[in-house]
Formats: C-alpha cells, sequence, structure tokens
C-alpha cells in the first residue's frame, strides 16, 4: 500500500514487542525497529517479518519515517522523543511520560515549531467500556461525581518474572509500583474526574522479593469537589481492577477484569450493565494503536495528551514526594516550576 504510514517503533521489548503486532494488525503502517538489544532485534525482525531494523536511533532516524512508538524505559522517553521530532515524526510515547520534568516544556516547544504530534500510551484510555462509562458521568445524567475509589492488585511475577532483571527494580529508570502500575489508575482517574489537585500517600515494600522498591501503595486525593482513594499492590493472587464513581444520583462501576462497567441508583436494586465487550489485550492495544493514527490524519484529538501526560507524570512524582515528607502535596507546583 501506497498511503501506510513509516512507523518506528523505539524499543521492542516487552510492551514494543506488542505495539509492533498491533499496529501492523491496523494494517496502516510500514513498521520497522530500533533496538539496542541484537539478539532481541533480530528475533523480533525475524518473528514479524520487519524488513528495516536499525541498532542505533541516529541510523534509524537518518532513514525516511514518519511517526515513532516510543517503547524504551521512562527515563529514556524524553531524550529519544525529542531526537524523534527533530527528524520530523510524530510520537506515541509510552507510560510514564518521564521520570522528572526535564525537558518536557522544550518538547513541547519543539513540538509546536516542528508542527508535529504526541500522544501518551495511557492504554486504559482504549477501553470502550471506560469511554461508555465516561460517557454516562459527563451525560449528567447521575449528577455531579462526588467520591472516586479505586482498588488494584495483581501478582506482578507471574506476569513480568523477569521483573528483578529490567527499569522496574530502580525508581530512577521509571520502576516501583507507582510510577510503572499505580500510574495507569491515576491517569484513568483523572480521565473520568479531572485532575487531581492535592494528594497525600502511603506506600512500602511488603513482599516482591529480590527489589526494594515499594510493591504496595495507598493514596487519597482531591480532584474539584471529589474525594478520592486509589489502592494497589503487586503481590495478591487475584488479578483485578476496579474504578467507582459515586455521583450525587448513582454511582457506576468499571470492572477491567470483566471488561464492563455497571451502574445502580436505587438502594437494594441491582447491577445494571451499562457496557460490555469482553476483549483480548492486543485488542486494546490495537484500538489505541488505530485512534492514534486517527489522530494523525486529523480525525480526533489524541486519547491522551502530552498535557495530561505530564499532568500524570506530576501525581507520580507528587506520590513519591508525598511520602518522603509525610505531608499533603499539591502536583501544580511541578508543571508550574
Ligand atoms: N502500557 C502498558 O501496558 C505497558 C507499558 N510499559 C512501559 O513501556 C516502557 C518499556 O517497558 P518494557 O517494554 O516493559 O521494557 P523492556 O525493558 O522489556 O524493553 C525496553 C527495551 O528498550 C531497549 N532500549 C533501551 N534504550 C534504547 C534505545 N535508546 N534505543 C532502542 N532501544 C532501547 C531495551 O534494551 P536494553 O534492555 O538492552 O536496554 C529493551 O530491550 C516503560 O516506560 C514501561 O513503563 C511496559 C509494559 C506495559
Ligand atoms: O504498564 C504496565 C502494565 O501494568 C504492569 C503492572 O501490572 C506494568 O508492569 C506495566 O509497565
Amino acid at each position: 500500500m501506497t498511503d501506510q504510514r513509516r512507523l518506528l517503533v523505539v524499543g521492542v521489548g516487552s510492551i514494543g514487542e506488542r505495539h509492533l503486532r498491533c499496529f501492523q494488525a491496523t494494517d496502516r503502517v510500514d513498521v520497522s525497529i530500533c533496538e539496542l538489544n541484537a539478539d532481541l532485534r533480530e528475533k523480533i525482525a525475524a518473528q514479524y517479518g520487519v524488513e528495516r531494523q536499525y541498532a542505533d536511533l541516529d541510523m534509524a532516524l537518518a532513514d525516511p519515517h514518519d511517526c515513532a512508538v516510543i517503547a524504551t524505559p521512562a527515563h529514556l522517553h524524553i531524550d529519544v522523543s525529542t531526537r524523534a521530532v527533530e527528524a520530523g515524526l510524530d510520537l506515541l510515547i509510552e507510560k510514564p511520560l518521564s521520570t522528572n520534568f526535564k525537558g518536557i516544556s522544550e518538547l513541547q516547544n519543539l513540538l509546536q515549531q516542528k508542527q508535529k504530534k504526541a500522544a501518551i500510551a495511557y492504554v486504559y484510555r482504549a477501553h470502550p467500556a471506560l469511554a461508555a462509562m465516561k460517557a454516562a458521568l459527563d451525560s449528567g445524567k447521575y449528577g455531579k461525581p462526588v467520591e472516586l475509589v479505586v482498588v488494584s492488585g495483581q501478582n506482578f511475577p507471574t506476569y513480568r518474572p523477569a521483573y528483578r532483571d529490567i527499569y522496574y527494580k530502580s525508581r530512577e529508570t521509571g520502576g516501583g509500583a507507582v510510577q510503572d502500575a499505580l500510574t495507569h489508575s491515576m491517569n484513568a482517574g483523572e480521565y473520568l474526574v479531572g485532575p487531581v489537585n492535592a494528594l497525600v500517600a502511603d506506600f512500602s515494600h511488603q513482599v516482591l522479593e529480590g527489589v526494594d522498591v515499594e510493591d504496595t501503595v495507598h493514596v487519597i486525593t482531591r480532584q474539584g469537589n471529589v474525594m478520592g482513594s486509589f489502592t494497589l499492590n503487586q503481590h495478591q493472587p487475584a488479578n483485578e481492577s476496579s474504578m467507582t464513581v459515586i455521583c450525587e444520583r448513582g454511582m457506576l462501576r468499571f470492572e477491567y477484569q470483566k471488561s464492563w462497567f455497571r451502574w445502580i441508583t436505587e438502594p437494594d436494586s441491582e447491577w445494571q450493565v451499562g457496557y460490555q465487550e469482553t476483549l483480548e489485550r492486543d485488542t486494546l492495544f490495537q484500538r489505541q494503536a488505530s485512534a492514534f493514527l486517527d489522530y494523525l490524519d486529523g480525525f480526533c484529538p489524541p486519547l491522551c495528551s502530552l498535557e495530561e501526560g505530564a499532568q500524570t507524570l506530576a501525581v507520580n512524582l507528587s506520590i513519591l514526594d508525598s511520602v518522603e515528607q509525610r505531608s499533603w502535596i499539591e502536583p501544580a507546583h511541578y508543571i508550574s516550576n
């Protein structure tokens, strides 16, 4: 096809491989890869029939590409993104946007100057049941949201056996439960009821062997008029993730594992299913890939903008600071500085 965009996936580890596969499935891009690890690069190129593979970002950017997925560990996202925009590419950047605010306003200025686009890959936003719940909330039918309760946990070693050997083991490279896993919940919570204005947090390393970063987190937030609470651990046996919004005239609950949202308005009545669609994990990433390409085509805004990704980065950093300082923190402080 001649109208396919040329997409470069930078980093084809765990999530980069999934992006490669899911973008290929859209049939709207011709994908090449850039990966430092030679064995991995060759294996993935052979497995997915990738014609152009690069060991080095400068070599990759010297060849013509239209857009890139940045799927390196988080502390490298801004440097790699900046170089890619300088080369004229639009970007889908993995979460979290970064591990600090260095270079972010410069990247925003460069995007504007080069007239390029960027979206952040907070993949929950591609979930049709979560989007349906947001539409139901925004319709006003249930009145104003007043409380948000987010509960999640999973056995991380089961899903990511290599966790001790990857970026996860250190906060500097984007590791720990806050930056790696809870950030999905915080971003989805902001999507549903608005940005976090203030928060206070507690966390600890409780169980995971071979690392000393936090694996259990509790956060209390204020998001406008909404009082929020978030809990997450990475060691419990059950894989669960639910987001409940209590409004003036009813409540709505998104349950990731059920792939639905339900609502209830009367005491002692039955929950009603608002939307359900069974999804494979890849389907979610294909939807995210299609939404990104639609954004580049000018059909819609990004699922998660760079500004929204920066807001959630400020939330991540506020959580880390709140625990260290044992106090309430306002994320806006990071953005204004
Ligand atoms: N949305 C989601 O559900 C998920 C998101 N993520 C996010 O995606 C990002 C990557 O995570 P994950 O795939 O698990 O990490 P991995 O460590 O599995 O893969 C990252 C890969 O990038 C390579 N790499 C590092 N620097 C460069 C570079 N400059 N150029 C090219 N390749 C490079 C690494 O090579 P080497 O090992 O040699 O350094 C590694 O192979 C993180 O930000 C993470 O938070 C991760 C999992 C799920
Ligand atoms: O984004 C991700 C999905 O969730 C996992 C945790 O459960 C993370 O490790 C990963 O980075």
